[in-house]
This record gives structure tokens, sequence and C-alpha cells, in this order.
């Protein structure tokens, strides 16, 4: 299979235009280090070309290739924007959920992923919204699990939850193959978890993450670092974590929605949060990569490991892998972009072949990287909330 990131380009542009029957393509440089040195006509040209020329023979295999040589691999599916929880950083109090009418059925998302396993996306995370509050999600779940992990097709299937559905649920995913997820856990605080959430349980979520543990699921814990909120309780929550062996990965929030954390002041910055950890604590750095975003160090003292996602401070969209899924059916290629395109309409007007040449047209349009900044006070030409593109 031909590799992007060294690829002679005029060569392959050759016999690629020998086999589609178009010469016209002009190439400067024979010899590329990567994509990202090509102008971005260029790079439109080699994605639209790699897919053309595939289509038509058949000859290589069609992995989700973006413009400058990122492979997708990795794909997000909301499946849902209901939530039991309206964590302030996440949603407006009162938020208005779509109507259900809007949100893509089971067939359509199973249709639509099995489309991004055939062009080589090898893990899928369910996501929302709260997954588990979907009706008959498990279902879905278990429809996933037989098609592709059954077959081979997909490395993992998981979720990312609050955990307050996690209880009656683990014992069934861990039967269909679930083998790690993610729970999302602010504080250990019965009224800071209140104050967060708005209406969650911080016992519901522990016996949820108790259940997954005690039927051999890993587990992590995401935990949204938020400057005088929880910032405090960051050192006891990872001693915590890692005295009952789950992981913890600490995120930078992000300005995203019409929340609070929209404002510069409510940053916190994790390059500051690590170094105050490594006052107490030896942080080794460690090599394990999960196919999302966060880095990992190892906490030689607690003896577990302790993830950082830094959107903001530390750019990681250089080897992005990812795109997502909305629950009705919108791909966005960034999650920090608004730029997205409409796999439901694809699906339903033109069948399995539309919506295949559009995951084409998502690959050229996919951006280079976010354009979050701290100190700004987000104004996106839509207001657009975490559990609508799932995070
Ligand atoms: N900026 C940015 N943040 C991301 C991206 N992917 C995940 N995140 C952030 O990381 C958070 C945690 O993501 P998870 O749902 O736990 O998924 P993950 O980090 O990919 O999970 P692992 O498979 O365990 O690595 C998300 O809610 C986002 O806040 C990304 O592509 N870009
Ligand atoms: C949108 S939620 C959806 C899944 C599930 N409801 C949950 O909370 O885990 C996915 C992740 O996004 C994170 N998240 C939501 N809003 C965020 C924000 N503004 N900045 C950073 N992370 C955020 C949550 O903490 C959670 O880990
Ligand atoms: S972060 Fe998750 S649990 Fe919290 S409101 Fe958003 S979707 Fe719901
Ligand atoms: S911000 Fe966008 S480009 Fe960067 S890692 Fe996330 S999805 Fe990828």
């Amino acid at each position: 299979m031909v590799s992007p990131k060294d690829f002679d380009f005029g060569a392959h542009l050759f016999a690629i235009g020998t086999k589609v029957n178009c010469r016209k393509v002009h190439v400067s440089s024979r010899r590329l280090l990567s994509l990202a040195d090509l102008s971005t006509q260029s790079r439109c040209t080699y994605t639209r070309f790699m897919n053309m020329h595939a289509r038509q023979t058949g000859e290589i295999q069609r992995p989700l290739i973006d413009s400058y040589g990122r492979q997708v691999n990795y794909l997000r599916v909301s499946v849902t924007d209901r939530c039991d929880f309206r964590c302030t950083y996440c949603m407006g109090e009162n938020m208005v959920f779509l109507p259900k009418s809007e949100v893509l059925s089971f067939e359509e998302i199973q249709t639509i992923i099995a489309q991004f396993v055939a062009r080589g996306v090898r893990k899928v995370r369910l996501t929302g919204g709260e997954p588990l509050v979907r009706r008959d999600i498990m279902k879905l779940i278990a429809a996933l699990s037989e098609s592709h992990l059954a077959q081979g097709t997909l490395d993992e299937l998981t979720i990312t939850t609050n955990g307050s559905q996690l209880a009656r649920h683990a014992a069934e995913l861990a039967r269909l193959g679930i083998r790690r997820i993610n729970v999302s856990l602010d504080t250990l605080d019965n009224a800071l978890f209140t104050e967060i959430t708005r209406r969650g349980r911080l016992s519901q979520v522990l016996e949820g993450i108790e259940a997954a543990q005690a039927v051999g699921i890993a587990v992590k814990l995401n935990m949204v670092a938020m400057k005088g909120v929880n910032e405090d309780e960051i050192i006891p929550m990872m001693e915590w974590a890692h005295a009952r062996g789950y992981e913890l990965t600490l995120i930078e929030a992000m300005p995203l929605g019409e929340v609070a954390l929209d404002r510069a002041d409510a940053h916190l910055s994790l390059k500051q949060v690590h170094d105050r950890i490594a006052e107490r604590f030896t942080l080794e750095h460690i090599a394990k990569r999960t196919g999302g975003p966060a880095r990992y160090k190892r906490v030689t003292e607690t003896g577990g490991t302790l993830g950082f996602i830094t959107p903001l401070s530390h750019n990681f969209c250089e080897s992005c892998n990812r795109v997502r899924l909305t629950c009705t059916g919108q791909l966005y290629m960034c999650l920090g972009q608004d730029d997205r395109v409409d796999l439901r309409a694809a699906l339903r007007e033109g069948g399995v072949e539309a919506l295949d040449a559009a995951l084409d047209r998502a690959m050229i349009a996919k951006p280079k990287g976010h354009d979050f900044v701290a100190e700004r006070i987000q104004t996106p030409s839509v207001v657009r909330h975490m559990s609508v593109t799932g995070g």
C-alpha cells in the first residue's frame, strides 16, 4: 500500500494518471517528505486522486487519509444528545434536546460505522450526551460487537460515560467484549459533584465504576480540571483512583458551549497542574498510547498512570487520527472547528455509495487543527456543546 508519509508523488500520480486517464497533473517536486509540504490545492489533488484511483481499480486499500497525510482510524459516535446530568462545563441548565425524529436510527449508525470500518477505522467510541441513556443502547452495542469485534474488523469498541447507568449495564458490556471504558468524574465531594453535574448522584457513579471493575472492565477516569472549582482535588483524586486500580486522565476545559468555562479566568493550565504534582510525586514519561489524545506519565509512588489531555496548552493536532459523528449524522472533522459533512443526507439520498463519497469529501475538508484560544470568549457561528460532538 502507498504510504503518504514518504510518498513519491510524481511517480505515483503518473501511475494514477495512466489508470484513471488523467495526465494533467503538474508535479513540481518528485520527492516529498510530508504531504504538509504541499500547497492546499496539491494536497486536495492528492487526496482526490488516491480515492479516485482506488475506487476505479480496487487495487489499493482505501484508508481515510486527510490532506495533511494523517490517517483517520478512530471514530467517535455520539448516539444521543440527551443526558441525565447538566455538567456546568458542558451544557446550560435548561438545555433543549433534539426531537427524536432528528436522531440517527440504530440501522443508520450501524451502516455508517460499517463504512468507516471498511475504510480502515479500528476504534469506535460511543459517546453522547450520555450513551447509556439512549433507549435500547445495549442492542446497538450487541450488534456492533457481533459485526465488528467478533469478526476482528475493529480492535476496540468502547464508551465514554458519566457512569450513572453503569451498574446495571456493566456485566452485559463485559460480555459483549467491552474491555475498557472511560468514566467522567470531576470530584469525590458529594456537594461539589451535585454542583458540577447539577443533578447527578455521586454514589450512583461510584457504584457503576465498581461494578465495571468487578466484571473485569478497565476503568479510566476523566477529570476536567477547573480553576477554583476542583483544582485542589486533583492529587486526592489521583491517589484515590490509583489505590483502586483506575487510571486517571486530566482534561483541560475547552471553551465550548455557552458555559462558565468560556471565561479565561476559569482556565487551568495542565502544565501548571503537572508541575504541582511533580513537586510531590515522581512522574515518569511512558510511551503508552491509546489512540486518543492523552499523553501518559507513570506515578512512581502510586504505581498508577496519569494522563494529560491538553488541547489548549499543548497542541496534539499534528497526529490527529479521529473524526466525530453527531447523533444527527453530521461528521465533524475536528472538535474545535465548525466544518462538517452531512452523512445522514448522503446516506438517505444516495445510499452507501454516496456515503462513501462523503467520507472522501470529509478527508479533504479535515482541518489542520483547532483554533481554541484560552483567552478568548468563544463566539462561533453556532454555539456548540460538547454533548453534540461527544467530546
Ligand atoms: N481537542 C481535542 N480534545 C479531545 C479529542 N479527543 C478527545 N478529546 C478530549 O478528551 C476528552 C476525553 O476523551 P475520551 O472520551 O475519554 O476519549 P479518549 O481520550 O480518546 O480515550 P482513550 O481511548 O482512552 O484515549 C474528550 O472529552 C475531549 O475533552 C480531540 O480530538 N481533540
Ligand atoms: C461530552 S461527554 C459525553 C459522555 C458522557 N456523558 C460523559 O460525561 O462521560 C464526554 C467528555 O467530554 C468532557 N467534556 C465536556 N465538556 C467539556 C469541556 N468544555 N471541556 C473539556 N471536556 C469536556 C466530559 O468531561 C466527558 O469526559
Ligand atoms: S459531560 Fe457528559 S454527563 Fe456531563 S452534561 Fe455533558 S454529556 Fe452529560
Ligand atoms: S482539535 Fe481537531 S485536529 Fe486537533 S486533535 Fe482534536 S479533532 Fe484533531
